[in-house]
C-alpha cells in the first residue's frame, strides 16, 4: 500500500469539472514530480490533497480516508505550501515559521501553548536549511520575493510531516536557489517523507524527480517514469512546444526552445 493513495479524484468549481477522477500513488521516499501547462489543473489537485476543496472520490493517506483525520492530527501529517505567497502582517520571520509547529502545540486557554525543544529545533533546522537563518528576525512583509518564498517553505518543513505538498516552491527563486530547494526535497523524501512538488522547470522536474504526473485539462495525460512522461511527443501535445532534450552527465536536460501550435 502506497503512504497516498487518490482514486477517481474529481473536482467541481463554479459549475466546471477542474478535475477527471484522477487516480495517484505516492509512497513514503518519493519525490514526485506535477507538471503540466497553465490551468492544468495541478493546483487544485495540491489544494484537494491538502483538504482545502472539497472533492469526489478518495483520498487516503496510510489507508485513512483524509477527511476523517482530525483536522489538528491532519495538520500534523500533511505540510501544504500553497502558490499564494501574500504576507499581509509584519510578523518576524521566525515567528511565521513557528505557524508550522502550531499542530503540536495544544490549545493556548489549557496552558499547552509553550515551544518545545522540538519545536525549537525543528524552527532551526528549517530556517537553516531554506537559506533563510539571517532573516529571523526581519519582518515577513519585508522580504524579496525570492526570500519569502523559502521562508514559506521553511514554515511548511518546519511542521516535519510524512507528507509534503509544494506548489510551485522554486518558481521566485534563482538559479542557485533553486538547485538548494530541489535537494532539499530530494533530502526530505531520503529521510522518508512523500513529496509532491508542482514544477514548471522541466529539467528540474527531470533531474530530481522520482516520478511524474502530466496534468492537461484536469486530466492525467502520462504519470511514471520521467524519461516516459517528458517524452517529445507529450511535450508538444501538452504544452505545445518542441524542446531540446539532451543529457549532462547521465541527467537529462530539457529546454524548450520553440512553439508548435
Ligand atoms: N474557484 C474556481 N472557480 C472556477 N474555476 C477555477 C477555480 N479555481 C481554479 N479554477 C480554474 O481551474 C483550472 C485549473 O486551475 P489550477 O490553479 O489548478 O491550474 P494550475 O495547473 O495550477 O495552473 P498554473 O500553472 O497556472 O498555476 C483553471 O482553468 C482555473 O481557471
Amino acid at each position: 500500500m502506497s503512504r497516498l493513495e487518490g482514486v477517481a479524484v474529481s473536482v467541481q468549481l463554479g459549475g466546471r469539472t477542474l478535475l477527471h477522477e484522477l487516480s495517484f500513488q505516492v509512497g513514503a521516499g518519493e519525490l514526485v514530480g506535477l507538471i503540466g501547462p497553465n490551468g492544468a489543473g495541478k493546483s487544485t489537485l495540491i489544494k484537494a490533497i491538502a483538504q482545502v476543496l472539497p472533492y469526489r472520490g478518495s483520498i487516503r493517506l496510510e489507508g485513512e480516508p483524509l477527511e476523517r483525520i482530525p483536522a489538528r492530527e491532519r495538520a500534523r501529517l500533511v505540510a501544504y505550501l500553497g502558490q499564494d505567497d501574500r504576507i499581509q502582517w509584519p510578523i518576524a520571520v521566525a515567528d511565521l515559521v513557528a505557524l508550522g509547529r502550531h499542530p503540536y502545540r495544544g490549545s493556548w486557554w489549557r496552558g499547552a501553548g509553550r515551544t518545545s525543544d522540538a519545536d525549537r529545533q525543528a524552527i532551526e533546522s528549517a530556517l537553516r536549511a531554506t537559506d533563510v537563518w539571517s532573516l529571523r528576525a526581519r519582518a515577513s512583509d519585508t522580504l524579496s520575493g525570492g526570500e519569502r518564498a523559502r521562508v514559506r517553505l521553511a514554515r511548511a518543513l518546519a511542521v516535519e510531516a510524512p507528507l509534503l505538498l509544494a506548489d510551485e516552491p522554486v518558481a521566485a527563486l534563482d538559479p542557485r536557489h533553486q538547485l538548494e530547494v530541489m535537494e532539499l526535497l530530494r533530502a526530505q523524501a531520503h529521510q522518508g517523507a512523500s513529496v509532491i512538488v508542482v514544477l514548471h522547470d522541466l529539467t528540474l522536474a527531470s533531474r530530481f524527480c522520482d516520478r511524474l504526473l502530466l496534468l492537461h485539462e484536469g486530466r492525467t495525460v502520462a504519470a511514471g517514469a520521467v524519461e516516459t512522461v517528458l517524452s517529445a511527443d507529450h511535450l508538444r501535445l501538452v504544452y505545445g512546444i518542441g524542446a531540446v532534450i539532451g543529457e549532462h552527465q547521465g541527467q537529462r536536460y530539457i529546454v524548450p526552445w520553440s512553439c508548435t501550435l
